[in-house]
Formats: structure tokens, sequence, C-alpha cells
């Protein structure tokens, strides 16, 4: 019990100052509980003594109101401290956790998913945040408030005050019981959460697919089946615990009768005045009622330290970046020597060695599945290679902290995510203190200001999220506008025309011309046109760099990319020159 305190205090952190707080301010909560047995005594005492007046009553009528008068006051600022101390230090979490998911590796998005980081940021943090200084208060200040009742209960009778010492220790065994119990089933309970908001999530974000495929049942029996697991696994732990609960109160309840038959037996054997014999029945009644709430506390012990392991496994989890310096390259040459790297256990690239010179143009070309988005994604250090190394202005990759390398890069992909935010925005994504001017200019150069000012909020228009209420090549344009105002002087891009209709296409190359001007360019391409003009060509086939060279070289011996030319000519009517329709 002790090492999950400590967890839950070492989880506070810098707000363990209001836990502390709260249980000062419980203990006095149960000091003005105890003025009502006092008061309750000088009435008693009265009574048995036939002194009874007008000042007795009164005294007992202002211990009585102070007692209530306290109690208020007391667990008003008790439950603020808790509520404060909850609230801030999940906040805090919160904002850790989504600083450390801009810094670690990519790898960790694909074996959590979307659903399990969402229930981290959310359900499972939400419990910490409810239980945690509730739980602590609880058993804490429940503890506190018992050992100091035992004592006060040794001064009036110390055979009973022993009696109630007993029971505390009595309690503590069945509440360990209780904790060993809950230990097994918390984390199960957790899982099962987890996974009815992943299948939620999941079914939401898929929507349109459910639809398009009549799916509608089969998600909801998916859903339905978390939401099965999720109440069966709450079930079994309320089950699981119920036994070691009645345990506690049965404990408590033998423990009060012996109070009683021990005070009653005192009393007729002439060892105990008849006032404390009858302010220990009524005090049996109540001394373990503190201890009830330290069950219920114990019970959720566990359950808050399994949303607290789950919350701190992110902290375990390697960042990249660590120990790189802010390096402003003396070039943006790109190189690859002997790269190795697999997603997981799955080798993608292998003994891959190029070097882009700074200010050219790198077309890569190669069949679905070769490996050049990941070539990509390497320069920009989203993942670490296994072997070899990635290395601009002759510097490794690693040596760079994140936002050092990334400022010297602008990325435009087909897959774009644009955030629930203004269009203008959007497009200072990547430079906030832009202008308005600015961002109209580059989203003039991008082809984007017509279709924006035609919206009814232009430039003020909110996208939802992922951009879900433009069109494909609307998203496209906007994220070229914004690594247009960007400008960083290297451009990764996937070449961006797959979505655009013709008539803005000539205009949207020329943009992409004003984005790559002068800029060190490695494209992913698919226009044979963008091809051919390239400074060099890498060929990948299979992880492979298999040819490298320019269109006419490459052209001029027989191989895989004369080949590939061929077949794509073929496939998808590739003119050498023309604008074509872009190929996928
Ligand atoms: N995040 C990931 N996790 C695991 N495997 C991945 C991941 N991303 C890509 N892969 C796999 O790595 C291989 C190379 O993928 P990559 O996206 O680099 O290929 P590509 O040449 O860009 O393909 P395409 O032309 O279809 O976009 C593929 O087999 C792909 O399934």
């Amino acid at each position: 019990m002790i090492g999950v305190l400590r967890k839950i205090w070492a989880f506070a952190g810098n707000k363990q100052n209001e836990i502390k707080k709260s249980v000062i301010i419980d203990f006095f909560n149960a000091v003005f509980y105890a003025l009502m047995f006092v008061a309750i005594f000088v009435v008693l005492n009265a009574l048995v003594t036939g002194s009874t007046d007008m000042r007795v009553a009164w005294a007992a009528l202002g211990l009585m109101l102070a007692s209530i008068l306290g109690r208020i006051v007391t667990r008003y600022f008790s439950m603020l401290q808790q509520t404060n101390a909850g609230y801030f230090m999940v906040a805090e979490k919160r904002i850790r956790i989504g600083d450390k998911l801009k810094v670690i590796p990519m790898g960790y998005f694909n074996q959590n998913s979307l659903g399990n980081i969402t229930a981290m940021a959310t359900t499972i943090l939400g419990d910490v945040e409810n239980q945690a200084p509730r739980v602590l208060v609880l058993v804490l200040g429940g503890l506190i408030t018992t050992v100091v009742f035992t004592l006060a209960i040794l001064l009036f009778d110390w055979r009973i005050g022993l009696v109630v010492a007993a029971g505390l220790l009595v309690f503590l065994w069945t509440a360990s019981l209780t904790e060993r119990r809950s230990r097994s089933d918390s984390p199960r309970r957790q899982a099962a959460q987890e996974g009815l908001v992943e299948a939620v999530l999941e079914t939401v974000q898929g929507m349109g697919v459910v639809k398009a495929f009549s799916l509608d049942a089969e998600r909801d029996k998916k859903v339905d089946r978390a939401i099965e697991e999720s109440c069966a696994k709450e079930t079994a732990l309320t089950k699981a615990l119920t036994p070691y609960n009645a345990l506690q109160q049965v404990v408590l309840w033998l423990f009060s009768v012996g109070i009683i038959l021990a005070s009653i037996l005192f009393y007729l054997g002439g060892s105990m005045t008849l006032v404390v014999c009858l302010m220990m029945l009524i005090v049996s009644f109540v001394v373990f009622e503190q201890l009830l709430s330290v069950g219920n506390g114990v019970a959720l012990l566990q359950l808050t330290a399994a949303s607290i392991d789950r919350a701190n496994e992110i902290d375990r989890v390697p960042v990249m970046g660590e120990g790189g310096k802010a390096i402003a390259p003396r070039s943006f040459d790109i190189e690859f020597e002997n790269v190795g790297f697999s997603y997981g256990k799955r080798p993608v690239l292998q003994d891959v060695n190029f070097k882009i010179p700074e200010g050219t143009t790198t077309a890569i070309v190669g069949p679905s599945g070769s490996g050049k988005t990941t070539i990509c994604n390497l320069i920009a250090r989203f993942w670490d290679v296994d072997f070899g190394s990635v290395r601009i202005g002759g510097r490794g990759v690693r040596e760079y902290t994140p936002d050092s390398l990334l400022s010297n890069i602008s990325m435009v992909f087909q897959n774009v995510y644009l955030f629930n935010d203004t269009i203008e925005n959007n497009i200072k994504f990547g430079s906030p203190s832009a202008t308005h001017e600015q961002v109209v200019e580059a989203a003039k150069k991008a082809c984007c200001h017509d279709f924006i000012t035609d919206l009814p909020d232009g430039y003020d228009t909110v996208l939802g999220e992922g951009g879900a209420t433009v069109s494909g090549g609307e998203r496209q344009r906007i994220s070229i506008a914004r690594a247009l105002l960007k400008d960083a002087p290297i451009v990764l891009l996937d070449e961006a025309t797959a979505n655009v209709d013709p008539e803005n296409e000539d205009q949207l190359q020329r943009a992409i011309e004003s984005l790559t001007r002068e800029k060190t360019i490695v494209m992913i391409a698919h226009r044979l046109k963008t091809v051919r003009n390239a400074d060099q060509i890498l060929v990948l086939n299979g992880g492979r760099v298999v040819q490298r060279g320019t269109h006419e070289e490459l052209l001029s011996r027989p191989g895989f990319y004369a080949d590939f030319v061929d077949a794509r000519k073929k496939a998808i009517g590739w003119k050498l020159g023309g604008t074509v329709p872009a190929a996928g």
C-alpha cells in the first residue's frame, strides 16, 4: 500500500503541497467531528451528575454548532485543494505527453494506435484526475484521523483504546488483502476501457468506409463487444473486491461490538464510570467510520496506480534528438551512406548510398512499396536508421535537435493533414509570425487564393479536423502554400499533382517551381516530365538503389529505369514533355 501511495505522491509532482494541505484540513475536519462528542460528553455528564442548567445546554449547543460549521468549511476547502491538485497535476502531465509525442520515434505511433494514445490522454488521465488526490486524502486522512481518535480514546480509557488499536491493525491486514486482489484486476479493467475508446474512435474515423461497404452492423458489433468487455471487466473487479469490502466491514463491526461489550463489562465490574461507558457506547458506532472510507480508498488505490503506470509508460519511450544541438548547417547537401532501415522487423531499405548536392533536384522513382517515402522520412528524421548514416550539410541528422533539423525542411506530401483551425492559421503553421499579406501571397502562388476567397469566411474559414471540409486537391494546394511561406532550403515533395484538375495543373506546376527554385529538392516523382528534368534520378526497387543517373543516361542503357518508363508509358499514357494526368 505504501508503494502505491508513494507512486501517487510522486505523480502529484509540484501539486504535493495541495494534497498535503488537503490532508491537514481533513485532520481538522476530524477534530471538528470530535467536538460533537465533547458536546455529547458535556450533556451526558450533566445528566448523570444531575447538574443540568442552561449553561450546559448553551455550551453543548455552541460546541455542536462549531462542530457542524467547522466540518462544512473544512470539507469545502479540502475538496477545493483536491480538485485543484487533481486538475493541475493531470493538466501538466497532458502537456508533458504532448511535448513528448513530438520527439518520440514514429515507431511509437505504429505500435500504439490513435485510440490507445487518446484513451491515455483522456479516460486514463481523467481517472487519475478524479481519483488520485481523493484516494490519497481518503487513505492518508482516514488513517491519521483514526490514529488520533485512538490516542484520544486511550486517554479516556486505555483498555478500550487497545481494543480500537487492535481493530485498526486487523483492518490494515484486510486492506492489504483487498489491495493485493485489486492489483491483478485493475490493469485488465484499464485495458478494456482503452479497447472501448479505440473501437469507438476507429468507427468514427472510418465512418465513410463503414457506410460505403455497408459495414454498420459489423462495426456496431465490434463496438458492442468492446462495451461488453469493458462492462465485464468492471463487473469482475467489483465482484472480486466485494468479499474483501464485506470482510473489512465485518471486522470493524466485530470490533465495535467488542468495544460495547468491554465497556459494559468494565462498567458492571466498577472499573469504568457510567459517563465514560455511555461515551464509549456512542464512540463505538463512529470510531471506525473513517476506516470504512479508507477501505473504499484502498480498493481504488490499484486502479489509480494502474492508470498512473499507463500514463507514465510514455516517459520511458526513448526520445529522438536527445543530446542534439541547434545546428545551422553550412550547406544543404544530403547524403545517405550505407543506410539500412526496417519498420520493426520488416527490412525496407538496404545499403542505400547517394549524395544530393545543394541546390539540385533529385527524383526518386520506383514501384509502389519500394521505399521512396521512407527515404524522405529518414531525411526529416521521422525515423532513425538501423545502419549507416543520413547527413545534411555534412552533419548526421541525429546531431541536430528536431527543431533545428526541421527548420531547414519543407514537406509536401500526398496525404496532407490540416488542423481544425482557420485556413490562414493552417498556412501560417510553419511560420507563425507571417503577416496576412504574406499568407495571401503564398496562397496566390499555390493557386488556392481564388477558392479560399470564394468561401463565405475566406481565410477565416475553419477547416475541420484533418481538413475534412475541403477537397483533396484544395488540401494539397493549402499545404503547398504552407511550404511556400516556410521557405525552407530543402524541399521534400511527393509530386502533388494527383488531385489537381487539369485547369489548375499548369499554375500548380509553376507554384511548385517557385517553391522549389534554388532549393535542394528530393521529389517522389510521378510525372515523366519532372523526372526528365531532374539533375539526378534514383531508381529504387525492393529497398535498394538499383540505378542512378540523369534521364538520358538511364534511358541510354537497358535496365530497370528503361523498362519502368516503358511500362508506365504503356500503362497510363505518359508522354514525354506533355502535360499529362498524374500517375499514383
Ligand atoms: N509506418 C510504417 N510501418 C510499417 N511499415 C511501413 C510503414 N510505412 C511504410 N511501410 C512499408 O515499407 C515499405 C516501403 O514503404 P514506402 O511508403 O516507403 O514505399 P513507397 O515506395 O513510397 O510506396 P508508394 O509509392 O506506394 O507510396 C512498404 O512495404 C510499406 O508497406
